[in-house]
C-alpha cells in the first residue's frame, strides 16, 4: 500500500466583488507579483504537496498569463470548472481531478485570496492531521469580543468568544471523504463544515495572521506589509 500524498486545489474563481477592483481579487498585483501566483509558488515550493491544481472560471481571461510568468508551470494545472459558489468551484475541481488521484490521497483546499500562507503552514497541518481520522483546518482563535447586530445598528447580544476560532485555509481531508461530503452538503462556507454535516470533527490546527483572506480594499496594504516582510 504506497503512502497517501498531498495535492492542493485552489479555487480561484470568484470573482471579488467585495474588493471593488475592475479585474478579479485574485489577479490584483501584491509585492510584485499577483495574488494568486504567490500562492501557487509557495505550494510548487513545498516538498510535501505532489501537485497543485486551480480552479478558475471557463471565461477567465488573466490566469493564462499568469502560469506563462511561471519560472516552471508543470507543476499546477488549471481547471476551467468555476462554479456559482466557491462550494461548486471546489467540487467541480475535484471532479475534474479524480483520474490523478486516489480516495486515500490528502487534498489540501486553500483560498487564492490567501496569499500570506508560507510552507511552514502546510508542513505543520500536514504533520499533525497526516495519521488523523478526519483531517482538519487552519484556524486561528477569536481575540476580539464579538458583538450580534440587532435593528438600527445597535448590539442585540454579546457573543461570548469561548472556544471560539476563525477558519482559515488549508482545509485538509482525504479526496474520497472531501468528494462526499461535498456532493451531499448545501450551501456551505467552507469544507470543513461540510465534513461537520457528516457527523465528523476537523481537528483545528491553529494558523497565522499573516494568512488573512484579502476580501476588502483596505486588505491589499496589509497584504503588502505581511509579503514584503515589513511585519
Ligand atoms: N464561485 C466562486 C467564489 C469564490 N471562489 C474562490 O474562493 C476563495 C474565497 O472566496 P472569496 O474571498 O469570497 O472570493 P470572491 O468570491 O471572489 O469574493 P467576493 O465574495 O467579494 O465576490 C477565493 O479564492 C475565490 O476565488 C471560487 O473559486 N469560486
Ligand atoms: C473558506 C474560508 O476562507 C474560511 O474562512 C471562508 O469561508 C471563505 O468565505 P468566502 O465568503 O468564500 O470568502
Amino acid at each position: 500500500m504506497s503512502s497517501p500524498r498531498y495535492f492542493a486545489l485552489i479555487p480561484a474563481a470568484g470573482v471579488g466583488a467585495r474588493m471593488g477592483e475592475k479585474i478579479p481579487k485574485q489577479y490584483v498585483q501584491i509585492a510584485g507579483k499577483p495574488m494568486l501566483r504567490h500562492v501557487l509558488d509557495t505550494f510548487c515550493r513545498a516538498d510535501a504537496i505532489t501537485h497543485t491544481f486551480v480552479v478558475v472560471s471557463a471565461e477567465d481571461g488573466y490566469i493564462d498569463a499568469t502560469m506563462a510568468a511561471l519560472h516552471d508551470d508543470s507543476y499546477a494545472t488549471v481547471l476551467h470548472v468555476g462554479g456559482a459558489t466557491r462550494h461548486q468551484s471546489v467540487l467541480n475541481g475535484l471532479h475534474a481531478m479524480r483520474s490523478e488521484i486516489n480516495d486515500d490521497d490528502w487534498v489540501l483546499v486553500h483560498d487564492a485570496a490567501r496569499p500570506g500562507l508560507s510552507i511552514g503552514l502546510i508542513d505543520k497541518l500536514i504533520n499533525i492531521l497526516q495519521d488523523d481520522e478526519v483531517g482538519g483546518l487552519l484556524a486561528v482563535p477569536v481575540v476580539d469580543t464579538l458583538k450580534r447586530a440587532g435593528a438600527e445598528g445597535r448590539v442585540d447580544q454579546t457573543v461570548t468568544r469561548d472556544r471560539l476560532w476563525a477558519a482559515q485555509t488549508p482545509q485538509m481531508f482525504r479526496y474520497g471523504l472531501l468528494l462526499r461530503a461535498l456532493e451531499q452538503a448545501t450551501a456551505v462556507t467552507d469544507e470543513a463544515s461540510a465534513i461537520e454535516a457528516l457527523g465528523l470533527q476537523p481537528r483545528l490546527v491553529e494558523g497565522d495572521a499573516r494568512n488573512f483572506k484579502v476580501t476588502l480594499p483596505h486588505d491589499v496594504a496589509l497584504a503588502e506589509l505581511y509579503l514584503k516582510g515589513f511585519v
